[in-house]
């Protein structure tokens, strides 16, 4: 599906890994799984094809999105988060406060199963393909979480019953503003704080990622997901797997996106870098053990608080020891 996109960055084919979709590929198997780990050893950024969402399906959600966000502010607000909500993390419309170098606006939802989300009456599909496009990605990234565990060189399923519990997982549908002009035209370079995060976009452009100390653009592709590691994956493999520096540059006029970020369940795991990746060969961990809720918590307060200095954001390396 979707032509393969002209990028310095390694694509994936994952049908091998798809029901139907080639079994028995042994090739294509051992071809992808190579390449993701290359991948995540350099920097953690990677497309993917053949992925189980369909291309429509991502248009289709990216011009809902683009009618939703059009809407007067008003309309856009009665989706704002509930007060003492059991979401993990603000579901519903939120923006960026003012004084966020970050200049964007968002609808996050969850999985529909748990009842934590907020949706727009207008448009009305609206809700329908976010529900569907949650439920495609959270099942290509199972698939994807499955191979990293092979190229880490993990027993069997180890990711799949350390990472079992869905419900801290969200997607933010997200609108980014134009740039005014001098000295607003970038959104702060960063890590993803989860495990994997799949990203796909209208074809406005700005997504950049850093490779070889170079800001590589990662442009927009007809049916491509973009996929990235977070830091958990950093922590567990003892930073032999990178968590990928990106940052999204402002253009001319504003541009749509969805980020599906595929996490841990943050009020019950602990994360430290794991044994293989330590004792077992005889390396210092990298990071004290923490609980991921609090993690979480200080990132949120990023978002909702952000420093006046960029030194006081907190990072991944707040664990490092
Ligand atoms: O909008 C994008 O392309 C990337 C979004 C992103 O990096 C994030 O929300 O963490
Ligand atoms: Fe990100």
């Amino acid at each position: 599906m979707g032509s393969e996109p002209k990028t310095a960055i390694p694509i994936v084919d994952l049908s091998p890994f798809l029901c139907g979709g080639g079994g028995g590929d042994e090739a294509g198997v051992k071809l992808a799984t190579e390449t993701i780990g290359e991948a995540c050893r350099h920097y953690g950024f990677f497309w993917i094809v053949n992925h189980g969402v369909p291309r429509e399906h991502m248009a289709r959600a990216i011009e809902l999105s683009q009618a939703f966000f059009a809407l007067p502010d008003e309309e856009k607000r009665k989706v704002k988060p509930a007060e003492g909500s059991k979401a993990p993390l603000p579901a519903g419309y939120s923006r960026q406060p003012e004084h966020s170098a970050d200049k964007n606006e968002y609808l996050m939802v969850f999985s529909p199963e748990f009842g934590f989300n907020l949706y727009p009456n207008e448009p009305a599909e609206f809700r329908a393909i976010l529900e569907e496009c949650f439920c495609m990605l959270s099942k290509t990234a199972l698939i994807v979480q499955d191979i990293v565990n092979e190229c880490m060189g993990l027993p069997a399923n180890f990711l799949k019953e350390y990472n079992s519990n869905r419900s801290f997982d969200f997607m933010t549908a997200l609108r980014y503003f134009p740039t005014t002009g001098a000295g607003d035209n970038r959104l702060s370079e960063h890590q993803d704080g989860n495990c994997l995060t799949f990203v796909f976009q209208d074809d406005i452009g700005g997504l950049e990622v850093l490779k070889d100390g170079e800001w590589i653009p990662v442009d927009p592709t007809d049916g491509s997901i973009i996929v990235n590691v977070g830091d958990i994956f950093q922590v567990l493999s003892n930073n032999k797997f990178k968590s990928a520096m990106h940052r999204v540059t402002r253009k001319s006029t504003h541009r749509h996106s969805f980020a599906y970020f595929f996490n841990l369940h943050g009020k019950k795991c602990w994360i430290e870098p794991l044994p293989q990746f330590t004792t077992d060969i005889g390396e210092k961990p990298r990071y004290r053990k923490f609980l991921y809720n609090e993690y979480i918590q200080l990132r949120m307060r990023n978002k909702t608080h952000p420093p006046s200095r960029p030194e006081d954001v907190i990072h991944i390396t707040h664990y490092a020891v």
